[in-house]
This record gives structure tokens, C-alpha cells and sequence, in this order.
């Protein structure tokens, strides 16, 4: 698969409009806000500011056509959509005496309750109640139902320490973030797209000390970042497929436990580096005031943190300058990763969290200003393309076919040819052998194209497998195909079962959620309580495997009529449902309409190890090298939920030291223990199947490779013809490719 994007566009800066509420107009953006708080109480600082929610951002995405500069000026210019999110006072800041300085005056009006003058506009304000999937579905759903249309898209947190980023972005288990939201949402969008197939990889690394790590891979270290005519990237860092919601969110989980987290005066778990979750999704660290700082390490951490972050507030200033020339995106490592969503590629989200605290009002104040700045860069999202293969399909169809209808034609010229009546017998001789001549020619030209289409069709056939597609899409493609089932193919026939699933039912089951993030309270948790927040997505798969248990999830196979067991985190059988208890989980799977399995993933899930095994029913038909790739991706996926059933394993170890309820954890440890024996069990029975198939597939990757070789250079050449041959310049067949990034900025 190829991905094209268009060619980089000059960062671009809307004047001032002086729309909306603002009376302001100071040029310098560090002015803008100062002058504004010299406004009279009812005047707002809002240049650069269109006209919250409803402005263009919230559109959605028009298709317009890449490398077409005429197009260009037809694009619709977009602000960044801003929001301001305060979290409650903590019980901190009340001991402390702490009074409201900032309150969200209205739904688009942050306030300063000191000096009433002082007043910012934004899309929108969040107040301290306000839930996170509320903030999801303003500031984030837009960007993520736009990257599923192929536009780019970056959702970023942005605020000091302790402002409430990670929560915002990350959650927990009673308040799911943005990210886990994003990611479920993400899946919806397939199931509800059935026109469309997709392929989700996804990438997670920390910038730490202005150093870049690889959290899936703890080997990538120090990562170079690099450009290519497509943007920046880092070398080298580990990119995941991803076939389902839980998958993707086992991999943050996994990859959360390589984070650097440490504890400054103000949180005890502070991220002390931004992260970058790509789903083909970023996290913050938060900005360090010296108050903040309580040993040299943390100090050295600090200054990392902030000359990030600085070099942000440089980039933006100068981004809405409008007359600056160099704009200092290569300062930082943040910034460079960032570079193309700030310089106008692809849709952005800022969210600012702040507190509305009287001890941080200084801090919230400059967040603020810098949220109002950043309102005034503006953006030209434009479309990726993707050729898919299917046209290279299309391509020896369609020679297939015009070489046959010329055989035909030969074959039948043979047949009625009839000698001519003058023409002596040296020319009949003569041209029965020019046809005969061109007949073998032809045969063997529709041998070999014969053979190159069975070939793409098998490698088109593998990646199929990991290639996403609506349910709606498939059933009626698919069912009367003879072979393999699609293995990956999100949410088979899952309709029924979506009650078992949450991750795939965000509209009908998002009321549980909602329920319980009413209760998204003020920091009023103990030290292990924070930590379990911090630790989040981890207790959504703690919940998981309370659903699934050792005895596995019950599930009807419509197919067989059997019950069937499922592993709780292997594709197909996930969710990132642990918002809802695992009581009401299990009662709303016992009322559930039975549900269809797809059999390629249906594997036991039984305490006996032995008795693992993907299958054999549809494997037989397929190739080794499908084997191999399934048995490989099993392993992945078990060794993921190895980790984090150990890194539970760890926590509650931790936890059993100081806790009262002693027996409860040693029971949870002993559970764990044994899914970790049951899952390393699983493993090595995948992996002696896994050496098994290898000679096979060997032999087979041989032949592939040879063959991709093959395929690339023709997928460039007609790739090319296409673009030639267009009068839009547009390819057909154009899938999307998928993009969003989290940032969870430190300020
Ligand atoms: N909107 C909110 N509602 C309730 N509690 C919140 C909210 N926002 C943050 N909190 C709580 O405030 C505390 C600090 O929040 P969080 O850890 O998300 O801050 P942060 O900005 O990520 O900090 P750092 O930059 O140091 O990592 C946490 O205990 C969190 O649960």
C-alpha cells in the first residue's frame, strides 16, 4: 500500500478579523491578552477567534484534490479549534486555603474573578463538571472521524502540572480519556463505514530529556528523527497493526510502563515526558514552574520539559505573526514532530487544562495566553491518499481479459480461416503457422499474466487479513465465498454481540459511561487511588479479565451452534468496555442474542494449555506463510496481555505491602499468576506450531519476495498512469490513511 500526500503548504496566519466579541486587536501576541485586560468587564480578547463550535472546523471534511495548487485557494481556511478545560480545586488546594482566581463564565468565556476585565474567549470552556467524554465529543470527535476521512489530525493537552492533562487524555477506568475514546471511536467509524477497509498501525514514544524513546519497544532508544518528502518521522520506531480497540489500548497500556512518571510538589505521578500515540495517535508532559521542581533530576527534567514547550510557544507566536520567515520547528524535538500540524497539515485540537486555583493563577493565565494565540494560527487540512492495490488488480483484469478476447479472436481466425482460392499452398502453409505462431505467443503471455494475478491475489488475500472493514460491508461479499473468512475483519457480524461489547457500541452503551463519569470528582483520592487512575488503562484490562475470568467469556457460534470460549483480549473477543462493572458486563452478556464468531480467530480459552490452538479447520486452506502470520500475530497479541498481566502482577505485589484488604489482593495475585501460566502456556504452544509451519513458509516468502519486487514496480508505473492519464490528477481507488495524534502538553 502507498500513501501520497500533498506537498508541504506554508504555514498560514488569518488576520485579525476582529469578529466575535473582541474589541482587541494588538499585533504582537504576547500584547493581545495584555491589552485585553485592559478592556472594560464585558469586552473579550477574541482576535483570531471565529465564531466557537460552529465554525469551519466542525465541518465536515471536503475531498479535494492533492498536488492541485489551482484547488489550493478553494480549500476552506480552519482555525485550530481551542478549548479550555478546568479541572476542580484538589483537596490540596483547599487545605491550602486556595480561593477561586479563573471560572468559565459561560460556555466560550474564561474569566478572572479578581479582575473581571480580564476575560478570554474560546470554541468552548469546560467547567469543572464537565465529563470527559463531553470534551471528547466537542474537541476530539471532529478530528477523529476526519482522519478516518484521510485528513490528518493532532489532539493535544496542554497545561501545567497537575492541570488535569493525563486525565483529560489518558482517564481512567469510572472516565475514559480522550485517547481511549478516540481509539473506540475509531473502530465505530469501520463498522459504520462499509464502503470502506482500513488499516490501523499504531506508534507510541515518549520524548524524554529532549531524547526520543520507543515505549512499544524498549530496545528503541534515542531515536533518530527524520524527514522524507511525506514529513517528519522517527526512524526505526516500532509501528503495530492493530485489529481491534483492546489491541490498540493493550499496546498503550504496555507501553505506559516504559513511561518516565515521577512525582514533583504538586502530583505524585507527574509525567516527566511527552508522549506521542500515532494511530497512523500524542501525550505532554506538563510545563515546570521551579515550584514544582524537588531535586536536581527533576530540575534537569524540568528544563527539558520547558525548552520543549517554549520552543511551542515560539513556533505558535511566530506561526501568527504572519511576517516571521524562519519558524524554529527543528528547536525541539516536540516541535519537529509536530511541525506539519502546526504549519497547516491536517486538522488540530488544543485542549488547555487548567486549574481554576488562586496559587496557579499565574500559571493558568499564561496557559490561557498561549491558548489564545494558538487560536489565531490557521490550518488547510487536506486529504492523503492511498492507491490501493485492488487498482494493480483492476490492471491485469483488465489486460486478462483483452488478451483473451485476442485469443479468441485468433482461435476463431484459425476456424473460418478458408484458403484462398488463388493463393497457392505455400500461403495457407504460411499463415496457419503465423497463427499457430501468435497463438503460443499469446498463450504464454496469459500463462504468465495468469500466474502474476494469482499471485497478487494471494498477497492481496494476506493483507486483507489485516485490513479492517465493516461487518455491513462484508456479510453479503463474503458468505458466499467459498475459503477463509476475512480473520480480521472488525466486528464480524458482531451486531448481535455488540451488547457483549462496548468497544464496538460507543452510541447505544455510551450512556454507562456517562453514568459513571458523573461521578468525574475533584482530586480527592488516596495515594494508591492515584495511582490506579495513573495506571487507568491497566485496570480497564484488570476488568477485562474479571469479565473473561480463567473459564473464558461464553459465546454462542451461530455457525457450529456450539458455545465457544474466548481469550479476553485476542482480537475479535476485546473490548475497552471496563468502564461498566464486570457484574453488569455479565448479565448484559447473558441476555445477549447469540453471536457469530469469525472461526479464524475463535481459539480455545482453557487452563489447559495444550489444548490452544488457532483452528485447524480454515488454516488447512490456507497458506503457510497466512499460518505463520496468524500464529505470529497471536503471540504478539498474548505476549501483550503477558505484560500487562505483569505489570498488574507488580502493582498489586506493591500493593499488598500496604493494604488492609490483604486477602482480597492475594487472591487477585494468585489469578493473575495463573493467567500468566495459562497465556505463557498458550505461547509456547504457538510458538512449536509457529517452527512448525517455518520451512513452508520459507519457501513461500521467497516467492513473495520476488513477487513484491514485482508488484512495486508495477504498482509505481501504473500508480503513474493514473496520475497521467486523470484530468484531476486523482487516483482511483483511494482509501485513506489514518493519522491522529495525542498530544498531552506540558505548560
Ligand atoms: N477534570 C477533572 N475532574 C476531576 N479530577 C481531575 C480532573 N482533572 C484532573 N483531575 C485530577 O487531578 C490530578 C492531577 O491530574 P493529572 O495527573 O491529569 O495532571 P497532569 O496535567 O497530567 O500532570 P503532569 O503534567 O504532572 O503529569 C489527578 O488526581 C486527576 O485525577
Amino acid at each position: 500500500m502507498e500513501s501520497r500526500q500533498t506537498p508541504r503548504q506554508t504555514p498560514r496566519q488569518k488576520k485579525s478579523s476582529g469578529s466575535g466579541l473582541a474589541k482587541t486587536a494588538a499585533s504582537s501576541p504576547s500584547s493581545t491578552t495584555t491589552s485585553s485586560s485592559r478592556q472594560a468587564p464585558d469586552a473579550v480578547a477574541t482576535d483570531c477567534q471565529s465564531s466557537p463550535a460552529s465554525s469551519s472546523a466542525w465541518s465536515r471534511p471536503q475531498r479535494f484534490v492533492p498536488d492541485n495548487a489551482a484547488m489550493d485557494a478553494e480549500r476552506p481556511m480552519e482555525n485550530i479549534t481551542v478549548t479550555v478545560r478546568f479541572r476542580p480545586l484538589s483537596p490540596r488546594e483547599i487545605r491550602h486555603g486556595d480561593e477561586i482566581a479563573w471560572y468559565a463564565d459561560g460556555d466560550t468565556i474564561v474569566r478572572n474573578e479578581h479582575n473581571p476585565s480580564v476575560a478570554y474567549a474560546y470554541d468552548r470552556v469546560f467547567g469543572p463538571t464537565t465529563t470527559t467524554r463531553h470534551v471528547y465529543d466537542v474537541a476530539a470527535q471532529h478530528v477523529v472521524s476526519s482522519a478516518m476521512e484521510g485528513v490528518n489530525g493532532t489532539i493535544f493537552a496542554y497545561g501545567v502540572t497537575s492541570s488535569g492533562k493525563t486525565h483529560t487524555m489518558h482517564g481512567d477506568q469510572r472516565s475514559p480519556g480522550i485517547i481511549p475514546l478516540a481509539v473506540k471511536d475509531a473502530f465505530s467509524i469501520i463498522q459504520e463505514t462499509p464502503s470502506r477497509e482500513f488499516l490501523l498501525r499504531v506508534s507510541y514514544l515518549e520524548i524524554y530529556n529532549e531524547v526520543v524513546n520507543d515505549l512499544l519497544n524498549p530496545a528503541g532508544q534515542n531515536l533518530r528523527i527524520r524527514e522524507d518528502l511525506q514529513g517528519t518521522f522517527v526512524e526505526g520506531i516500532k509501528e503495530e497493526v492493530v485489529l481491534s480497540p483492546a489491541h490498540a489500548l493493550s499496546l498503550i497500556a504496555a507501553g505506559e510502563e516504559h513511561r518516565h512518571v515521577g512525582s514533583n510538589n504538586f502530583n505524585l505521578l507527574s509525567s516527566r515526558s511527552h508522549t506521542i500515540f500515532t494511530l497512523n495517535l500524542i501525550d505532554l508532559a506538563g510545563s515546570e514552574s521551579s515550584k514544582a521542581e524537588t531535586t536536581g533530576i527533576r530540575r534537569k527534567e524540568g528544563s527539558y520539559i520547558n525548552k520543549s514547550l517554549l520552543t511551542l510557544g515560539t513556533v505558535i507566536a511566530k506561526l501568527t505573526e504572519g511576517k516571521a520567515t524562519h519558524i524554529p520547528y527543528r528547536d525541539s524535538k516536540l516541535t519537529r514532530l509536530l511541525q506539519y500540524s502546526l504549519s497547516g497539515q491536517g486538522r488540530v485540537s488544543l485542549i488547555c487544562t487548567v486549574t481554576p486555583s488562586s496559587s496557579n493563577s499565574e500559571e493558568t493565565h499564561n496557559t490561557l495566553k498561549f491558548a489564545h494565540r494558538a487560536k489565531c494560527i490557521e490550518i488547510q487540512a487536506s486529504q492523503n491518499i492511498i492507491i490501493d492495490e485492488k487498482s494493480l488488480i483492476k490492471k491485469y483484469q483488465n489486460e486478462i481479459r483483452s488478451l483473451k478476447e485476442e485469443l479468441e479472436k485468433l482461435k476463431q481466425g484459425m476456424l473460418t480461416v478458408t484458403p484462398f482460392k488463388d493463393g497457392g499452398e505455400d500461403d495457407i502453409v504460411l499463415l496457419k503457422q503465423k497463427l499457430e505462431d501468435g497463438h503460443v505467443k499469446l498463450q504464454s503471455r496469459l500463462e504468465q499474466e495468469e500466474e502474476a494475478k494469482a499471485a497478487l491475489l494471494s498477497r492481496i488475500q494476506r493483507l486483507t487479513k489485516l485490513i479492517l472493514v465493516s461487518t455491513k460491508a462484508t456479510q453479503s461479499r463474503f458468505s458466499q465465498r467459498p475459503g477463509p473468512r476475512r480473520r480480521h475483519s472488525f466486528g464480524e457480524e458482531e451486531s448481535d454481540d455488540l451488547f457483549n461489547n462496548l468497544a464496538y457500541l460507543p452510541y447505544r452503551r455510551r450512556d454507562m459511561i456517562l453514568d459513571d463519569e458523573d461521578i468525574d470528582s475533584a482530586d480527592g483520592s488516596s495515594k494508591e487511588e492515584k495511582k490506579s487512575r495513573k495506571h487507568g488503562l491497566l485496570n480497564w484490562f484488570k476488568l477485562r479479565r474479571q469479565q473473561c475470568g480463567n473459564t473464558g467469556m461464553a459465546r454462542w457460534d451461530k455457525s457450529s451452534g456450539s458455545k465457544s470460549f474466548t481469550s479476553p483480549l485476542t482480537p475479535q473477543s476485546e473490548s475497552v468496555s471496563a468502564p461498566i462493572e464486570a457484574a453488569t458486563l455479565n448479565s448484559l452478556v447473558a441476555d445477549t442474542a447469540p453471536a457469530y464468531q469469525s472461526p479464524e480467530v475463535q481459539h480455545e480459552c482453557t487452563d489447559n494449555s495444550e489444548n490452544y490452538s488457532i483452528q485447524d479447520k480454515p488454516l488447512t486452506s490456507m497458506k503457510s506463510t497466512d499460518h505463520a502470520e496468524l500464529l505470529r500475530e497471536q503471540v504478539k497479541i498474548l505476549s501483550g496481555e503477558v505484560a500487562l498481566h505483569s505489570s498488574v502482577l507488580k502493582r498489586l505485589s506493591d500493593e499488598l505491602a500496604n493494604s488492609p484488604m490483604k486477602e482480597h489482593i492475594q487472591m487477585e495475585i494468585t489469578k493473575v499468576s495463573n493467567e500468566i501460566k495459562v497465556k505463557s502456556g498458550q505461547i509456547a504452544s504457538l510458538e512449536s506450531q509457529l517452527s512448525k509451519s517455518s520451512y513452508g513458509e520459507l519457501l513461500e516468502q521467497l516467492n513473495e519476495k520476488t513477487f513484491e519486487l514485482e508488484v512495486k514496480t508495477a504498482d509505481n508505473r501504473v500508480i503513474q498512469e493514473q496520475l497521467n492519464q486523470s484530468p484531476t490528477g486523482q487516483c482511483d481507488n483511494i482509501l485513506t490513511t489514518y493519522f491522529i495524534r495525542f498530544t498531552n502538553a506540558r505548560g
